[in-house]
């Protein structure tokens, strides 16, 4: 398989599925010849990204998480748009849970044309799996693709990592319970941009609407992140298709109203400042954990601070003085 950046790069810009596949492969990959590639990629790649609006989804098990994608996949390729669909799970390998790997999920939107849908890559660090996700979607816009969606499955500290990746984070919940915010957690609300009660349909339909009122009220209790913005709490049924135009009419009305007060783009510069100290922390990271004198210095430092012989801040600095020193004479 050729994995040549430039090549790549020209057949991802031609919207060609399998280089963007290759590409997105390259980017997982943990080489550092590889790494070195994606970021040759990457860079040919960038002017050519950011033309699209970037969802982030998340909900508890059982929500119809899977459902509701492939319903409002479908509806949103069926408008002209082209949607590529991404995944942060870093709990589930690639044969497990995540996206691909359970062939019903979204079965028919995995077979359209007009989609993309990738899984999770295995084997990383929510840190790992979250920074592949975001060249993954950079990616993704430099082949023609006007909608992402990265979905969480994970509960806990994915949906912070997906909600400072995307434009627009929504909650999907169920009716039921009727207890207002109860057993989700009040820092996941606090992310949403909206709320979509699925499941509005047969027996549940009037459980659903209480359970939006509900919604409704209890948001009033929270801070908006954007005075701009008040979060609304829709219905529908991704089984059933229904209340999916609103979701996406949501959407847009989301991009236009943060659009005109300069929140969207501001939004998206403060991710790509975070984003950029995030890989300054990991690479120093692993480039000091590389560095042979630290190696040499670890155990025993180590040790000490374990035993309380050492302050574990005078040890910190000494390995960093370590480092640096080393870094000097490499660089002289
Ligand atoms: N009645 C009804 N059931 C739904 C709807 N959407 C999903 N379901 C059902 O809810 C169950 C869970 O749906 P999934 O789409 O697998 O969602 P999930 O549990 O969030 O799981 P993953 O997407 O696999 O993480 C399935 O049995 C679906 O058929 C809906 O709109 N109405």
């Amino acid at each position: 398989m050729s994995l040549d950046p430039l090549h790549l790069a020209e057949g991802v810009l031609a919207g060609q599925r399998r280089a963007l596949a290759r590409a997105i492969t390259l980017i997982e990959s943990t080489r550092p010849d590889h790494r070195e590639a994606a970021e040759a990629l990457l860079h040919r790649l960038l002017p050519h990204a950011g033309r699209s609006v970037r969802i982030g989804i998340t909900g508890v098990p059982g929500a119809g998480k899977s459902t509701f994608i492939e319903a409002f996949g479908l509806h949103v390729v069926d408008k002209g748009h082209r949607l590529a669909v991404l995944a942060v799970d870093p709990s589930s390998p690639r044969t497990g849970g995540s996206i691909l790997g359970d062939k019903t999920r979204m079965e028919e939107l995995s077979r359209d044309e007009r989609a993309f849908i990738r899984p999770s890559p295995s084997g990383c660090t929510l840190g790992g799996v979250a920074r592949r996700t975001r060249e993954a979607m950079l990616v993704c816009e430099a082949a023609g693709y006007d909608v992402i969606v990265v979905e969480t499955v994970g509960v806990g500290q994915s949906e912070t990592a997906v909600a400072d990746m995307v434009d627009m984070f929504l909650l999907l919940l169920v009716p039921g319970g009727g207890d207002e915010l109860q057993g989700i957690k009040k820092g996941i609300v606090e992310l949403a941009d909206a709320i979509i009660v699925n499941k509005a349909d047969g027996d549940l339909a009037q459980a659903a609407a209480r359970a939006a009122r509900d919604y409704k009220n209890a948001l009033h209790l929270l801070t908006p992140a954007n005075a701009a913005w008040t979060v609304p709490v829709l219905t529908c049924s991704a089984l059933e298709h229904a209340g999916i135009e609103q979701v996406w009419q949501s959407v847009g009305t989301y991009r236009d109203t943060m659009g005109k007060v300069g929140a969207f783009s501001e939004r998206r510069s403060a991710q790509a400042r975070a984003w950029m100290w995030n890989e300054v922390a990991e690479t120093l990271m692993q480039t000091l954990k590389d560095d042979p004198k630290v190696a040499q210095l670890l155990p025993a430092l180590e040790r000490d601070v374990a035993t309380g012989n050492t302050a574990p801040g005078r040890a910190a600095r000494q390995l960093v003085a370590t480092f640096r020193h080393h870094l000097e004479s490499a660089l002289a």
